[in-house]
C-alpha cells in the first residue's frame, strides 16, 4: 500500500522524509535541560533528582498541570477505542491522524461555522459527567473533542505550539489511551530547558494557568512507544462565554456539543 501523508510546511514525518523532504533542524546554541516534572510539588526539577522527595537544587516553579491517574478503568478504555476506531480517521501533519467533533474553524479569518457540527460523541458524556467532579473541571463546559492517533510506525510527534486563544478557553483537557508519553513543554523566557510531564495510560491531564499560557506544549517522536490514542476536549473564550461579544454563537455551539448525538466531521 502506498504511504502517504498531509505534512505541510516544516512539518515532516518519516513517510515525506523517506520521499526526500529535509526535517527542520534546531539550531541549539545550549545543549537541552529536561526537567521532570514532579505532581507532588508542582514544580520540575532537574534530570537525575526528579524521584520525590530526593530533589536537588532550586526547581523550577511550573503551575498549571492537573493529573488524575486511572481516570478510565481499563475495561472503559478498550469500549472507548472499540468505538473510536468504528469512525475513519483523516490523515494529519507530523504522521499522525485525527478525528473531530466540532466547529468547523478558519483561525485566520476568525470564522466558526456549525452547519456540520452534530456534537460530541455519545460516549464522551460519561467522561463529561465524571470530569466535572474534578475541582479543576467543576465548571468546565466541552465544546469540540478531538482524537488524535500516534504510532510509531507513522512516526508520529506533535511540534511545539500553542493552542488557540481567541477561540478555545484556558483549560485544555486530554484523557490518555492505550500507551504511556510525555508532553514536554518549551518556553522562550527559559532557553535550552524543556520541562517533561509524564502522560500515563488511562489518565487525564489539564493543562491551563501559565503551563497553557507561557510555554508551548509538544510530543517527540520518540517518545511513542506504542498506538496511542489522545481524547481532547477543549472550552470556549471568554469571547465566546457568557457576557462576551460573541456569546450566542458560542451559546449555540454548546447546545449542538452536548446533544452527545455527534458523528466526525470531515
Ligand atoms: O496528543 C496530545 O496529547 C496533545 C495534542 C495537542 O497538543 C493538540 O491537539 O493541540
Ligand atoms: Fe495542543
Amino acid at each position: 500500500m502506498e504511504m502517504s501523508c498531509a505534512c505541510k510546511g516544516i512539518r515532516t514525518c518519516p513517510v515525506c522524509e523517506a520521499a526526500g523532504k529535509q526535517p527542520k533542524l534546531f539550531v541549539k546554541d545550549t545543549e537541552v535541560r529536561t526537567f521532570d516534572y514532579c505532581d507532588r510539588c508542582m514544580k520540575a526539577w532537574e534530570r537525575g533528582s526528579s524521584v520525590h522527595p530526593n530533589h536537588m537544587g532550586p526547581g523550577l516553579a511550573f503551575p498549571g498541570i492537573f493529573i488524575q491517574p486511572n481516570f478510565v478503568s481499563k475495561a472503559e478504555e478498550a469500549a472507548f477505542v472499540d468505538k473510536i476506531d468504528k469512525t475513519a480517521f483523516v490523515e494529519s501533519q507530523s504522521g499522525r491522524r485525527k478525528q473531530d467533533f466540532g466547529p468547523k474553524v478558519n483561525f485566520k479569518k476568525r470564522k466558526v461555522r456549525s452547519a456540520c457540527f452534530s456534537g460530541l460523541p455519545d460516549f464522551s458524556k460519561p467522561i463529561y459527567e465524571r470530569m466535572k467532579k474534578l475541582e479543576v473541571l467543576s465548571d468546565f463546559i466541552p465544546v469540540e473533542q478531538c482524537h488524535l492517533e500516534y504510532t510509531p510506525e507513522r512516526g508520529s510527534s506533535i511540534d511545539p505550539h500553542f493552542d488557540d486563544f481567541w477561540l478555545w478557553g484556558e483549560r485544555l483537557v486530554t484523557v490518555n489511551l492505550l500507551s504511556d508519553t510525555i508532553l514536554y513543554f518549551i518556553c522562550d523566557e527559559h532557553p535550552g530547558i524543556e520541562v517533561h510531564v509524564p502522560m500515563a495510560r488511562r489518565s487525564l491531564i489539564v493543562v491551563y494557568g501559565e503551563a497553557r499560557t507561557k510555554w508551548k506544549h509538544a510530543i517527540h517522536r520518540s517518545d511513542i512507544s506504542d498506538r496511542r490514542l489522545a481524547i481532547t476536549l477543549r472550552e470556549l473564550s471568554s469571547e465566546f462565554s457568557d457576557g462576551g461579544a460573541r456569546s450566542e454563537e458560542g451559546q449555540a455551539l454548546l447546545d449542538i456539543a452536548l446533544t452527545f448525538r455527534g458523528y466526525a466531521v470531515q
